[in-house]
């Protein structure tokens, strides 16, 4: 019998916060010296086993950022798909329980307007979650 190799894509979940304070929203630039370097994002990362898309966020942004948050609503997800591998972000509106952040990884933090959020260089799989997150206030209001 000959057997066909299927080969398996890596899905990989990735939790991320578009943090609200004062009417502003937190965006995050990348290292320069891991994948997408100097892309801007929302920070967040890989969810690990047995974790909840919320305990990802909640652990991701205090290891990024040394703030704690609440968690407001979910939007719809993004797929990216690397050809080797799928990510799937999973974006949570959120706002700050604690105020007084910390960088550990990204190159640097910059609060913009909603409007504004356009004007940086996001990885592409951004480009939707800003889209539908002007939907979600568009609705909101
Ligand atoms: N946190 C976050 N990650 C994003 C966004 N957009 C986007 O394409 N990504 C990608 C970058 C990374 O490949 C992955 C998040 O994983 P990570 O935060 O642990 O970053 P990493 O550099 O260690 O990951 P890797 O690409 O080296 O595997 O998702 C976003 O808005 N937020």
């Amino acid at each position: 019998m000959i057997e066909t190799l299927v080969p398996v894509k890596l899905v990989v979940r990735v939790p991320c916060a578009i943090i609200e304070h004062q009417g502003k929203i937190l965006a995050g630039q990348r290292s320069p010296f891991l994948s997408f370097p100097l892309k801007w994002e929302f920070p967040g990362g890989k969810q690990e086993e047995n974790e909840t898309d919320e305990q990802t966020l909640e652990r991701e942004i205090m290891e990024e950022l040394g703030v704690e948050i609440h968690i407001i609503d979910k939007l719809p997800v993004t797929i990216i798909d690397q050809g080797w591998r799928e990510i799937i972000l999973v974006p949570f509106v959120c706002s700050l329980k604690t105020e007084n952040i910390v960088l550990t990884e990204h190159e640097q933090i910059i609060w913009l307007e909603p409007d504004d959020l356009q004007s940086l260089d996001w990885t592409d799989g951004d480009l939707g979650i800003i889209q539908n997150y002007y939907q979600y206030l568009a609705v909101k209001k």
